[in-house]
């Protein structure tokens, strides 16, 4: 059976606490709940619990500061953090706190508990990971779905030691990006950082990058120069697209990291270094190791700790963060200040972003530059993306559409029962064909055999459309 103990839920929503509360009680938990940092001291002292489940943002403080010193007189104890504010920060100041487990609300009440029963398991206080003093304003990571809590908890874990990080995910997630966040926070940090892209050197100088060459080891070589490893020592050496690392390559890098040192192409004499590993790759390593491109032996040696990345469509929730972020950016570099509105925000969200994050960058860096409305709208953005990986439109605004006309037609009978002729078909075609065909044409920069193409109708077609609605084609495109 497993273990039970007494446990201090502190969080000021008392929602929680009831809930929390009868979960671990259920578990045979003796529990005691406090609602703020005062309360939480007064019981620290009179309940003196083995467990203490704390939020961040209570009404009376920050609920991370004190814990260093609540864990110092009371190494036995462990903490459970929970916390709205899901962010890089809270994750790494958790662990540094020395707490035990640091869960993003909203979370899994099956996750608390099996936390409290591991903490109960383990009972080592984790004071360890004390204080660092580490940087924390400006951590570039951004994003709150449940897929970067992950990555957030697993960075928080790694800071503290060398393990080799594989990091995985789509081009543009952000591989490079956690790579830099695990070096600039860890112990390392005031060492080098040296990245190196496998897919983007020949592949027969891979070699002589990694592990540097001697003077005449091949034409050209002109000074004994050193390689990535060497410039790397005592920081940490970015390995990205390791998928597309040669075998041979594979098989000296596999020699260094067992060993330890490097050997230069056309040296003799080994180089002790001391490099932390982060490797990066888009591709199916397992699958590459089946069609013998890749060594299993050092797929075995990089993958001792994965993190990974999904792709931005996966992770919806980040996009207007993520976008507003990069727009805050922009606005610190000196480009004006811009918004985003609700229908611009909806399309951004709608979108499946193939380039992942890096896609979104670049497009509300453009859109940052070139607009001059101080607020981005859908239209402004539906120019931005390209055209066919716009969503068809969804069931709702087609759902408006069909509702607006049901009542249109309906306003239309009532008027029009009196009438001769009231001509319904072509008066709402009307209406709606030259927004389509307006729309359609703009999206295309005024091209009417595009627009013809986008529509499903001949070109000739459009051309009488226009003229019959009076829309002058040349006008369209200027006014654009
Ligand atoms: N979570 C994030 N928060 C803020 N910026 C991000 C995030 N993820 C990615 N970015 C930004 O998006 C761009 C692409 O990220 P990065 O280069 O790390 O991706 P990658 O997965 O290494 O791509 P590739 O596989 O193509 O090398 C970078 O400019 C990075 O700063």
């Amino acid at each position: 059976m497993a273990a039970t103990g007494t446990v201090l839920v502190v969080d000021d929503d008392p929602a929680i606490c009831v809930v929390v509360g009868e979960a671990l009680r259920r578990q045979g938990h003796k529990v005691k709940i406090a609602g703020s940092i005062r309360e939480r001291t007064a019981l620290m002292e009179s309940f003196s619990p083995d467990i203490l489940i704390t939020d961040v943002m209570l009404p009376d403080g920050d609920g991370l500061d004190g814990v260093a010193e609540i864990i110092e007189r009371k190494p036995d104890l462990n903490v459970i953090i929970l916390s709205a504010q899901n962010t890089l920060n809270t994750a790494i100041r958790a662990t540094e706190k020395g707490a035990f487990e640091y869960l993003p609300k909203p979370f899994d009440l099956n996750e608390l508990t099996r936390a409290v029963a591991d903490a109960l398991g383990h009972r080592s206080g984790g004071a360890d990971a004390s204080e660092q003093g580490l940087p924390h304003d400006g951590l570039p990571l951004v994003g709150r779905s449940p897929a970067m809590q992950e990555v957030y908890r697993t960075i928080a874990r790694v800071l503290s030691n060398d393990l080799s990080i594989l990091v995985l995910g789509e081009s543009g997630t952000g591989k490079e990006l956690v790579a830099e966040a695990i070096h600039s926070l860890g112990q390392r940090r005031t060492r080098p950082f040296v990245a190196i892209n496998m897919a983007a050197i020949p592949r027969e100088l891979i070699e002589a990058e990694l592990f540097g060459y001697e003077k005449g080891a091949f034409t050209g070589a002109q000074a004994r120069t050193a390689g990535k490893f060497e410039q790397a020592q005592g920081g940490t050496l970015f390995l990205d697209e390791i998928g597309d690392m040669p075998m041979e390559a594979q098989t000296r890098l596999l020699r260094v990291l067992q060993s330890g040192e490097v050997t230069t192409v056309g040296g003799s004499k080994p180089v002790r270094v001391d490099v932390r590993i982060i490797a990066a790759t888009n591709k199916d390593l397992p699958r590459l190791i089946e069609d013998n491109r890749f060594r299993q032996d050092l797929y075995y040696r990089l993958n001792v700790v994965p993190v990974s990345l999904p792709p931005l469509r996966e992770r919806r929730e980040d996009v207007i963060l993520l976008a507003r972020h990069f727009l805050d950016r922009a606005a610190q570099d000196g480009l004006p200040r811009k918004a985003l509105a609700e229908d611009a925000a909806q399309l951004l969200m709608a979108y499946h972003w193939p380039g992942n994050v890096r896609e979104l960058q670049n497009i509300m860096q453009r859109l940052a530059v070139l607009s001059r409305e101080n607020v981005i709208a859908a239209d402004m953005l539906r120019h931005a993306l390209p055209l066919d990986a716009v969503p068809a439109d969804h069931a709702a605004p087609a759902g408006q559409l069909a509702q607006a006309v049901r009542e249109w037609t309906k306003r239309q009978l009532g008027v029009g029962l009196g009438q001769a002729n009231p001509q319904l078909h072509d008066n709402l075609l009307a209406v709606i064909e030259p927004i389509l065909l307006q729309e359609t044409l703009a999206s295309v920069d005024g091209n009417q055999i595009r627009a013809a193409g986008l529509l499903g109708i001949n070109r000739n077609t459009l051309r009488k459309k226009l003229t019959d609605y009076g829309l002058d084609p040349l006008q369209l495109r200027l006014s654009d």
